[in-house]
């Protein structure tokens, strides 16, 4: 396979169980070494996407292609390029992490070596002899990690892989991530927090009730939503600058602030007027939160693609 093909493609594909479409018309690629995030509440169609991607499940209609190949024709080796780490996995808890992960090591037929080599990678080696009972809810995650790691696949699917981990654990994770696709290999976790992914992936791809509605950088979705910037204003005494025009809605909240909002297009000539104003003593910018960035996506009607 060429560098250049994507690793996994969707075109039109849909999943229906009875009634429910779990997955409508959803189209895009992943390429190598992208780090993507799915996000959506429940019920938007992320797990059934993962599960139709690692050829667990066939579309109702659409074509899927991992590798170049259809996930879902049997051919295990496309499959066995891709891993995965299901939510909420679940380990015996009476077995070590060494013991679990060289089980696995075996069944993908890696030598144990290789599951060790894993347990360094995900910070686990010091641990590695110890009953899983007895692992963190992070460290039980990074085990999983590393489960989905064995056999060097070219893609990784985790299923909510940061849901219950602390700040700092989760950071862990992510920078594993960024390692990992910086060394080329695709990377897509599944996500209902759209605030904890700035910064951490390169491309997010918003789904609602199985439809694909937003795909492209936090920056590109920012752009498509032309959401308001809100700007705060520390005012010297009663001076009211005859620049804060009213369609910006500028309204006081005490202490000599004042808290406007304006289109993203307004916001570098308004700046530039409350700089040269010596009226303004301090400004504060805030863009729209991640929040109302996905809010505005699952009510947009129409979808948006990048
Ligand atoms: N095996 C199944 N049989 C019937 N309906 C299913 C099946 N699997 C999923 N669904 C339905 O398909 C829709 C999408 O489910 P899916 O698990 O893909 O969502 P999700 O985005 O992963 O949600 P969550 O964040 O809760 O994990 C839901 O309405 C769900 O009830």
């Amino acid at each position: 396979m060429k560098a250049d093909l994507p690793v996994i493609e969707l075109e039109g594909v849909a999943k229906r169980y009875g009634a429910v479409e779990a997955v409508r018309d959803a189209s895009f690629d992943l390429p190598q070494g992208a780090c993507v995030a799915l996000v959506g509440h429940n019920g938007a169609g992320k797990t059934t996407l993962m599960k139709l991607m690692l050829g667990l499940i066939r579309p109702s209609a659409g074509r899927l292609r991992v590798l170049g190949e259809d996930p879902a024709a049997g051919a295990a080796q496309a499959r066995r390029r891709l891993g995965w780490l299901p939510e909420s996995v679940t380990f015996n808890p009476a077995l070590t992490g060494q013991e679990v992960l060289r089980f696995f090591a075996r069944l993908k037929g890696e030598p144990a070596a290789a599951a060790d080599a894993l347990l360094e990678r995900v910070g686990l080696i010091e641990a590695a002899r110890r009953r899983i009972g007895g692992y963190s809810k992070g460290m039980r995650q990074r085990l999983g990690v590393a489960q989905a790691l064995l056999g060097s696949p070219r893609a990784v699917l985790l299923d909510e892989p940061t849901t219950g981990l602390d700040p700092e654990v989760r950071q862990g994770l992510y920078d594993m991530l960024t390692e990992l696709a910086g060394g080329g290999t695709t990377v897509l976790l599944s996500s209902h927090a759209l605030e904890e992914l700035e910064g951490r992936v390169e491309r997010v791809v918003i789904m609602d009730h199985g439809r694909v509605v937003a795909d492209g950088s936090l920056a590109e979705l920012r752009r498509l939503a032309r959401l308001p910037v809100r700007l705060r204003l520390a005012l010297v005494g009663d001076a009211w600058p005859d620049w804060l025009r009213p369609d910006f809605a500028p309204h006081r909240l005490g202490n000599g602030l004042v808290e406007l909002s304006c289109p993203p297009e307004a916001k570098m000539a308004l700046l530039r007027q409350a700089a040269a104003d010596p009226h303004v003593a301090d400004l504060d910018l805030e863009p729209p939160t991640l929040d109302e960035l996905y809010v505005h996506f699952l009510r947009s009607r129409d979808g948006v693609a990048p």
